[in-house]
């Protein structure tokens, strides 16, 4: 990156954010808060704002990941575009609603929402810009059917969850506390200080001298994976094959290629702030924080806006975008959301010549994840021969897998099956009486391709008839009877609509990583451009990728000169010094 990248623009408008959140620091009390209703659907439904010709920042995208970071520069003052392709906010946190119910797109099972801490960062992304929604705690993160007859709740009570697996491995007792031992251990560290940018030198130096301990303790986690610690302590096999089965569940790799940091956090906050499931769905959040968003002066967000490149100045610094239907957007700095294959990638939004070597080092270490096949189901509770209330033993979220050798490989709707019933904690998202089934399995973009219209529907099918007699047989009496309707949702519906390329849940590593430590931070080697969401430190994940949006802002709010930060030339010596260091590793 050159020297104009130091050039601090100082940004002095205050608008009712800033002014809002100088108010909330001075009296220590929480932004206004608006507790959401499940009804309310408006924010992408109101009159478009007209695209603004300049801002400070403008993003490629609206998902977690950009909504967070846009959310938190709107509230320091910064103008901000955010230009979405899709009809709606949030990217694989969307939704889609069907004759009187509203399906999640992604996943519904979503960290971050506690109310202690530091780690709550969904909650801190809608307090950025004075938001709240309520959620519903959930008792048991999941529950898993797995091969060897393993039947594990993971109770939201730790305690509770610990004796369940230490009654049926009691032999690894010892073993079992220390690797959720450590897990606790990073979870504490990050969990007293502040999470921002870790490529902002100012912020670091700050951040160990308030909290020494913890950020050793991190630095000596930060290069590991969750496999090597479970294998220090833990010789069962089964056991280890449970603990893939954890990581799996949600970096979609087995432990030994799951960051250790990453585990930390999931395997404690389910116990900590908890699973909590947002009343209304999984978009309101997203929608939310649009709504905070285009309160800010000069702060707008835009749909159906694809952008198709990004813009150069003649010093080579990225300066705005070029939408498909060729206007333009000047800013500042250009934050992209889309996948780092989206944006650096052959016809990405970069053009070659001007994709950096580092890139390459990327694609080296990491490739795409395979996609999801999601199976959409509106189910009548009458005709399911299981109890389906809270009350009668039944958990929104299940993982079910019959053989172990088909954790990860097996194709077809034979290997893992995720399955959530948000209606179990929401009643709200589909009428009386009906439940909400929406199970997924990984499936490959490449099993979806060259099939003709006819064949591609036939395949969705044959895929909902596999899945669903596995669930008929091991978990679900009288599933298939109790299907009102179904829409499934293959790798190219994943492509299309979440604009991901290959349809990818997200970077996965190629082989075995020091842990978090070559992910990418969100400054790219082209000047002015950043990436944000999961092809950036810390990776998948809702409350991940708003992580990456905090770090983002700040490393972009100090680059703006908005927030105070070390002399340029020693800025920038220290944070490539880092990052030089890191990609050595
Ligand atoms: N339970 C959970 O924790 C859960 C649930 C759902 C999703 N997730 C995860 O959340 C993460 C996703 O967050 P993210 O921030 O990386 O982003 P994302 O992929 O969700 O969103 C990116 C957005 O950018 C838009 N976009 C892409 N290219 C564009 C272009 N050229 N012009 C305009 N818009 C464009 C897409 O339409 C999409 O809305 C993933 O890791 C996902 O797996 C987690
Ligand atoms: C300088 C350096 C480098 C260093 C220094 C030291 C320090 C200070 C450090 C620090 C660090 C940090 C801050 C870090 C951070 C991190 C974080 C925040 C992380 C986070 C993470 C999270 C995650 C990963 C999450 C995830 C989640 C997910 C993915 C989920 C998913 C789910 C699903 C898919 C579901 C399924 C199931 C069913 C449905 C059943």
């Amino acid at each position: 990156m050159g020297l104009a990248f130091q050039i601090s623009i100082p940004v002095t408008r205050a608008t009712p954010c800033v002014r809002r959140a100088a108010l909330d620091r001075k009296h220590e009390r929480r932004p206004r808060a608006s507790v959401a209703r499940a009804s309310n659907l408006t924010s992408s439904k109101k009159t478009p704002a007209p695209l603004p010709e300049a801002v400070d920042a403008v993003f490629i995208g609206s998902g977690m990941g950009a909504l967070t970071a846009a959310a938190d520069l709107a509230s320091k003052g910064a103008s901000v575009a955010v230009l979405e392709s899709y009809i709606i906010p949030g990217g694989s946190s969307g939704w889609f609603e069907r004759k009187g119910f509203r399906f999640d797109a992604g996943a519904s099972m979503i960290f971050g929402f506690g109310e202690r801490g530091t780690t709550n960062l969904l909650t801190r992304a809608l307090a950025t810009v004075g938001k709240r929604i309520e959620t519903v705690p959930d008792a048991v993160q999941v529950r898993y059917h797995l091969p060897d007859e393993l039947d594990i709740k993971v109770h939201r009570e730790y305690d509770e969850f610990l004796a369940g697996l230490i009654k049926r491995f009691p032999h690894e007792e010892k073993g079992i506390r220390k690797f959720y031992g450590a897990c606790w251990s990073v979870f504490n560290s990050l969990n007293c200080m502040p999470l921002k940018s870790l490529e902002e030198p100012n912020y670091l130096l700050q951040v160990f001298a308030a909290h020494p301990i913890a950020c050793l303790n991190l630095l000596r986690f930060i290069g590991r994976n969750a496999g090597d610690i479970a294998r220090d302590h833990i010789k069962d096999e089964t056991l280890l094959n449970f603990i893939d089965m954890e990581c799996y569940s949600w970096s979609v790799v087995p432990a030994d290629l799951t960051p250790m940091i990453n585990a930390g956090m999931v395997f404690s906050d389910r116990h900590y702030g908890g699973i909590n499931y947002p009343v209304g769905g999984v978009g309101r959040i997203s929608e939310e924080i649009v709504a905070g968003i285009e309160e800010c002066d000069g702060c707008s967000v835009h749909f159906r806006t694809r952008v198709s490149k990004i813009l150069f100045d003649s010093m080579g610094a990225a300066c705005g975008v070029k939408l498909v239907n060729g206007r333009t957007v000047s800013a500042k700095v250009v934050i992209s959301n889309a996948t780092r294959w989206d944006t650096f990638g052959e016809k990405g939004l970069v053009e070659a010549e001007r994709v950096p070597p580092s890139e390459e080092r990327f694609r080296e270490r990491y490739v795409k994840s395979p996609s999801f096949c999601s199976l959409h189901m509106a189910v009548r509770e009458k005709d399911l021969q299981v109890g389906m209330s809270e009350e009668q033993g039944m958990d929104c979220h299940h993982i079910m897998l019959d053989d172990w050798d088909e954790i990860e490989t097996a194709r077809d709707g034979k290997g893992t099956l995720f399955v959530s019933i948000p209606t179990v904690l929401d009643k709200s998202l589909a009428p009386p009486g009906m439940h909400i089934f929406h199970v997924f399995t990984p499936s490959w973009v490449d099993e979806w391709e060259g099939l003709s219209p006819k064949e591609y529907r036939a395949k969705k099918e044959a895929m909902l008839e596999t899945v669903v007699a596995r669930l008929e047989k091991k978990l679900f009496p009288g599933l298939k009877s109790a299907i009102e309707f179904s829409e499934v949702g293959s790798a190219r519906t994943h492509r299309r609509y979440l604009g991901r390329v290959d349809g990818s849940y997200g970077p996965v590593a190629k082989k075995k990583l020091r842990g978090l430590l070559s992910m990418p931070f969100n400054r790219t080697d082209v000047d002015k451009l950043y990436c944000v969401g999961d092809s950036t430190f810390p990776g998948q994940g809702l409350n991940a990728t708003a992580f990456s949006g905090f770090a983002c802002a700040h490393r972009v709010a100090a680059d703006l000169g908005i927030i105070g930060s070390l002399p340029g030339p020693i800025d920038r010596f220290l944070t490539d010094l880092l990052s030089r260091q890191r990609l050595k590793l």
